[in-house]
């Protein structure tokens, strides 16, 4: 079976054409392609399917063979995907994920092939209860952690996926896989959380680290970028519009007077090819 590979923020994947080959099971295929020794390797994989409400639907499964519901850096990657290959022929293209249609706009380079994208992400959502957590609060903003002796204050939010923001000095004195790792599979979160570690450069620049549920350590997080802006915004330590720098790239995000999130940067096509299917 063909596979493409892409990457935005260095966040890595791998996309499969659902319309063209029956795949029996994405959970067994992420497990295996993903895998940096045995397979290709990558942080998740997305498969196009038709859909019915959408003019594509994206599949999302993180390196481990759980399903995400959306995929921040994924979808910018899924519409160079699509729009390279002439799959959906437009550059406003509207996507079905679990986490509910997003709209995107595409701006195409010289060559006709997609350079920047623009995602619509919608609302973030801040009960507990729905991100969901084991929490009965409206707005989950500033409240403690305790892992091992130390407590974090943190604050949580639903971006198509659950993410944990925590401000912090200085991002390169926390041992994120170990800390990520313990708040990921913390009980508070019962479907477990994505962790996003911020240092504010300035009100419009922040540098973030993200554990990634079901991935592990990657470069970047599209959805946990938006997440930490809202959560920074909110606590009025960010502008409206931030460059969110991530260890694989930059991320542009805006909010509007009402929270509705835009996400704009990159994601490049690095190489196609043949899965031995066994
Ligand atoms: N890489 C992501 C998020 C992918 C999904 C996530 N790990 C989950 O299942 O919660 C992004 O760029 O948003």
């Amino acid at each position: 079976m063909k596979f493409d590979k892409l990457v935005a923020a260095g966040n890595d994947f791998l996309l499969f054409n659902g319309i063209e080959n029956h795949i029996e099971d994405y959970s067994k295929l992420a497990l295996n392609t993903c895998n940096r020794h045995f397979g290709i390797g990558a942080d998740g994989i997305m498969i196009c399917e038709e859909s019915s409400i959408a003019d594509i639907k994206m599949i999302y499964y993180n390196s481990d063979g759980s399903q995400g519901e959306m995929c921040g850096n994924g979808i910018r990657c899924f519409a160079k995907y699509i729009y390279d290959y002439g799959i959906v022929n437009r550059s406003s293209i509207s996507v079905e994920t679990l986490a509910g249609v997003k709209y995107v706009d595409i701006q195409v380079n010289n060559f006709n092939k997609a350079e920047k994208i623009k995602v619509d992400m919608g609302y973030p959502i801040f009960e507990a209860e729905k991100i969901p957590m084991n929490l009965n609060k409206d707005r989950v903003v500033n409240e403690k952690i305790n892992i091992d002796s130390r407590e974090y204050e943190y604050s949580a939010l639903l971006v198509g996926v659950p993410h944990v923001v925590i401000f912090v000095e200085d991002i390169k004195e926390i041992d994120i896989n170990y800390i990520g790792k313990k708040i990921e599979n913390h009980p508070t979160f019962p479907r477990k959380t994505n962790v996003n570690f911020i240092e504010i450069n300035s009100r419009k620049n922040i540098n973030i680290y993200t554990w990634e549920r079901g991935a592990g350590r990657t470069l970047g997080c599209g959805t946990g970028s938006c997440a930490s802006v809202v959560i920074g915004n909110i606590l009025n330590k960010l502008d409206n519009t931030v460059e969110v720098t991530t260890e694989g790239g930059n991320i542009t995000v805006e909010l509007d007077e009402n929270f509705k999130i835009y996400m704009l940067g990159g994601a490049n096509h690095i190489a196609s090819g043949i899965l031995q299917i066994s």
